[in-house]
């Protein structure tokens, strides 16, 4: 199963250069890479402009949904559309999408933890439904977003229920950076599970974003990572036999005594 994840630089607040951005990379990507999965950064159609959620945002997954669908039915990706920031009347959620290279749309997840340093919980709500298992080409996936990684419960969740790949799409801020590369092989390690992750770079309003994507395998070997500050395409295949190895090799998850925690 092969990967192109898009480590974007988002323009702030203007989510139609961002949907050009997206198209403009996906026709080259798609042509040179011919990946089966595509994945795009937390929040990528507009950044974080919370104070301008009214202006910016989708309403229940508008316009953006349909554009990823078009996407992936022209260019025959599967998407992990990263997230973004979703009207749905009630309140605005961090709304993450998956559409398979059919154009349906398989999962959609909102942002369940919200961040008290950026401010978030004055802006959004978060998800009231937890994290949930899909499947792309028979591969059981999961997918949180970025703060979520903090929170290990959700990561053995979801490989409880027999995720292999786990997907992380984030706005990681550079002032963090070594909890986001420790983090992510953490969760790939302890659930024996790939992790393949989408971050942004740039910087906004004085904060900078970390970069550094990864596709980690299940014995938590960085197999690809993104630099800190440019945006880039990172690459690379998944050979998803490696989990059930991992898991004979060091069986975690018949020596689990939950019984006892
Ligand atoms: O947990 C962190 O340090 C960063 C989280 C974050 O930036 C986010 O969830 O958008």
């Amino acid at each position: 199963m092969k990967y192109a994840i898009y480590q974007m630089n988002i323009a702030v607040g203007d989510p139609e250069k961002n949907r050009s951005k997206v198209r403009a990379w996906l026709d080259r990507v798609a042509k040179a890479e011919k990946p089966d999965v595509v994945v795009l950064p937390e929040m990528w159609t507009t950044a974080y402009t919370l104070p301008r959620l009214e202006e910016v945002a989708d309403r229940n997954g508008e316009p953006t949904l349909p554009f990823l669908q078009s996407l992936a039915k022209e260019y025959g990706v599967h998407m992990i559309g990263g997230s973004v920031a979703n009207n749905k009347g009630q309140g605005f959620y961090n709304t993450a999408f998956v559409v398979d290279r059919n154009g349906t749309l398989i999962h959609q997840y909102d942002k369940i933890h919200l961040v008290p340093m950026l401010d978030e919980p004055r802006y959004l709500k978060g998800g009231e439904k937890g994290v949930e298992v899909f499947e792309l080409d028979g591969v059981k996936m999961g997918l949180i977003i970025c703060y979520d990684l903090r929170f290990p419960e959700l990561a053995r969740k979801l490989a409880l229920e027999g995720v292999e790949v786990l997907h992380v799409v984030a706005e990681w801020p550079t002032a963090r950076l070594d909890h986001w590369k420790t983090l992510q092989v953490a969760r790939a390690i302890e659930n024996q599970m790939f992790v393949v992750s989408c971050n942004s770079v740039g910087l906004q309003d004085g904060v900078e974003f970390a970069g550094t994507s990864m596709i980690i395998d299940p014995w938590g070997n960085v197999m690809e990572a993104g630099g800190d500050d440019r945006e880039e395409t990172l690459t690379g295949e998944l050979s998803l036999e490696l989990v059930s190895k991992v898991r004979k090799d060091v069986p975690v998850f018949d020596s689990r005594m939950p019984e006892l925690y």
